[in-house]
């Protein structure tokens, strides 16, 4: 039956029609509906705010420094990049015109039937063609190069904003902002790309219409250039009329892609766990009706394309038409019959390049626009990230309900828990944790355990009430382990150092042995064998070290592996020494453990209690074991209506 109903779901989106639109269908999938339809976004481009929200995306690229400093040979910064692929592309356009004009002369030569001026014009167009080919080799080259850089500047902005205490997470639990993984992965790198194909469009073309006006007025008179632009008013009212809708169908698109590319990051990481529950149909099931949406937009895009497709190819191709009708005009006029007929011949070649060159100009700003279009639709995107890193910082007051605790203890001072939603969880908390005195703290599922641990960290902020922390270098000295334990890309020194960063504390001179040890203490000797298929190929271990010099324990330590690999690698009971490991490790003065042992047995449960006991360090717990209470001097009993129980365990 399942199988049937889902297969009949994916049938329903991918056909369309009234199914999708009932009410039933709207109030069950919100967020399908949501994905299905473009954002009503008008006049992506010609419209002011699009090129001022495109314009403020470039600024942050080019204001940036990073750029200028990736080597691989090119530490130039954006700025002076683009300049050079400015002049490439003007020399690229000198070279255009000479190609173009080198036909003429052939013709000349030919039908003056002159040996040495053929020869002469073959080395010309030879050298003509080198150096066009060179120039545009150089022009994809740079682009190439300008979107990378372009990237770096835009995406380490974002990070600069976005990976930070109290962004990261509310962000992402923001639910009006669709994917920012996606903007920042994706659509920046795409705004990148097309920015760098089609900015020095819009800045050459322009002056290639110039010139190639004033050549064509000269070689036809008035009427030449006047039937030209007005072709190309035609086309650009025609264009204009289609683009928007490429634009708002390009942001649906995007959108529908991050939906999907989650599908599969869920399927990645979680896949084991679908297996066990055998939910690999359900799994299909979310993961196709993801794709139908992201085809069914992409077709959009695709159908929208088609009047704009036919508008500009139509424009291109009537130009050829349109170039002899111009020429053809001015020699069936008589205008040139007392030339010879070679020098008309010749005549014949440049002039209907020109006339050619000036219609493909304006071909080429059409096409640019309708790349613009795109660009703004990216732009959009992206700076709909920024402004809700702006608007989270504005509103964001900091934690300042932390404040550092007199004396080494832990102070819960009248706090009031709520959801962000407003859900009230606990009120009117007050007590101390006194060094050495261990505190658990239990309650039913769901009653606001973990909310208590989110408002003493600072990720929620309290309705009211204080917390204060023992502090050391200006921070909380209180280690956290959230009940989800993360294992990151790198050794397994990585692994018990983290959050620290190998590269700022390795300078410490004891930072390995201490590791080491902490690895040792927790149980997982074992893991300095651990040899996987996914072994990174960087060397971290110190440069100029005698390989003899360095304990066999140490290099095993800082082999470097796939994040994948661990996570594989390591069961839920290893994961979680290893994090009791980063406890000791980091020797902080109170560690907050939120169900950190659920997967050991009660003995290594006291066991390792007792290691983190015995380096002075006081614990606080969230746990729903009997055990852990010999562990703990008081208990928080969290209990419904909002109340709680404090009182010594013995
Ligand atoms: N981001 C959020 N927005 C709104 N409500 C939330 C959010 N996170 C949690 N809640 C709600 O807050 C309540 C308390 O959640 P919390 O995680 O603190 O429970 P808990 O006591 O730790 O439960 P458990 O024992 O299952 O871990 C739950 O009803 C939960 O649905």
């Amino acid at each position: 039956m399942a199988k049937k109903g889902t297969t009949d779901e994916v049938k329903k989106i991918l056909l369309g029609g009234k199914g999708i639109k009932s009410k039933r269908f709207i109030q069950r999938n919100p967020d399908i509906v949501k994905n299905l339809s473009a954002p009503p976004i008008k006049k992506f481009w010609l419209n002011i705010k699009g090129i001022k929200t495109l314009n403020n995306v470039a600024k942050v690229a080019y204001r940036s420094r990073e750029p200028g400093v990736v080597t691989n040979g090119l530490n130039v910064g954006l700025g002076p990049l683009t300049a050079i692929l400015i002049l490439s592309k003007v020399a690229y356009e000198f070279a255009a015109y000479f190609n173009g004009i080198v036909t003429s002369k052939f013709y000349l030569a030919i039908l003056y039937q002159d040996r040495s001026q053929f020869n002469f014009v073959v080395l010309q167009s030879v050298l003509i063609m080198l150096s066009t080919v060179i120039l545009l080799a150089l022009n994809t080259t740079l682009s190439g190069v300008i979107a990378a850089k372009m990237r770096l500047a835009l995406t380490r902005y974002t990070h600069d904003s976005y990976i930070l205490p109290l962004v990261l997470n509310k962000i992402n639990m923001n639910k009006e902002l669709d994917n920012p993984d996606q903007r920042i992965t994706q659509d920046i790198d795409k705004l990148s790309q097309t920015y760098a194909n089609v900015m020095t469009v819009l800045i050459i073309t322009p002056a290639l219409v110039v010139y190639y006006t004033v050549r064509t007025w000269i070689t036809t008179g008035s009427y030449g250039p006047i039937s030209i632009y007005v072709y190309f008013i035609v086309g650009l009212i025609a264009i204009n009329a289609f683009t928007p809708l490429v634009s708002s169908k390009v942001f649906a698109a995007e959108r529908s892609e991050g939906v999907f590319r989650n599908q599969h990051v869920i399927l990645r990481d979680q896949a084991e766990t679908i297996s066990f529950y055998g939910a690999e149909e359900k799994s299909k099931n979310e993961a196709d009706i993801s794709l139908v949406v992201l085809v069914k937009n992409q077709i959009k895009v695709a159908l929208a394309t088609f009047p704009v497709q036919f508008v500009y190819q139509f424009f291109s191709y009537f130009g050829s038409i349109l170039t002899y009708i111009v020429i053809g005009l001015r020699f069936l006029g008589g205008y040139y019959d007392n030339l010879p007929p070679e020098d008309k011949a010749g005549l014949l070649s440049q002039s209907s390049f020109i006339i050619m060159y000036l219609i493909f100009s304006f071909t080429t700003i059409i096409s640019g626009f309708t790349d613009f279009g795109k660009l703004i639709g990216y732009a959009v995107r992206i700076t709909q990230v920024w402004e809700q890193l702006d608007e989270l910082k504005k509103t964001s007051k900091g934690a300042y309900w932390i404040e550092e605790s007199r004396n080494d203890s832990i102070e819960l001072s009248s706090l009031d828990v709520s959801t962000p939603t407003g859900v009230k969880l606990i009120t009117n908390l007050s007590l101390t944790v006194l060094k050495g005195e261990n505190l658990l703290i239990t309650g039913k599922n769901g009653l606001g355990k973990t909310s208590l641990l989110r408002v003493i960290k600072g990720l929620w902020c309290p309705t009211t009430g204080t917390v204060a922390l023992p502090f050391k270098n200006g921070s909380p000295d209180v280690y956290f382990l959230p009940q989800l334990s993360i294992l990151v890309q790198g050794s397994l020194l990585d692994q018990i150092i983290y959050p620290g960063n190998f590269y700022n504390i390795m300078d410490t001179p004891d930072v390995t042995p201490r590791a080491l040890e902490a690895l040792k203490t927790v149980g997982l000797s074992h893991l300095l064998k651990y040899k996987s298929t996914t072994e990174l190929n960087l060397n971290v271990s110190e440069e100029g070290k005698d390989s003899a010099d360095i304990d066999p324990d140490v290099s095993a330590l800082e082999v470097r592996h796939d994040v994948a690999s661990w996570y594989e690698q390591l069961s839920p009971g290893e994961i979680q020494r290893l994090s009791i490991a980063r406890v000791l490790f980091w020797n902080p003065n109170f560690v907050v453990m939120d169900e950190s042992t659920s997967s050991l047995d009660e003995v290594a449960e006291y066991d390792l209690y007792s290691k983190i006991m015995a380096r002075n360090i006081t614990i606080i717990s969230v746990g729903h074991k009997k055990s852990l209470e010999r562990l703990h001097k008081h208990k928080l009993e969290i209990l419904e209506g909002c109340s709680y129980n404090y009182y010594p365990l013995y």
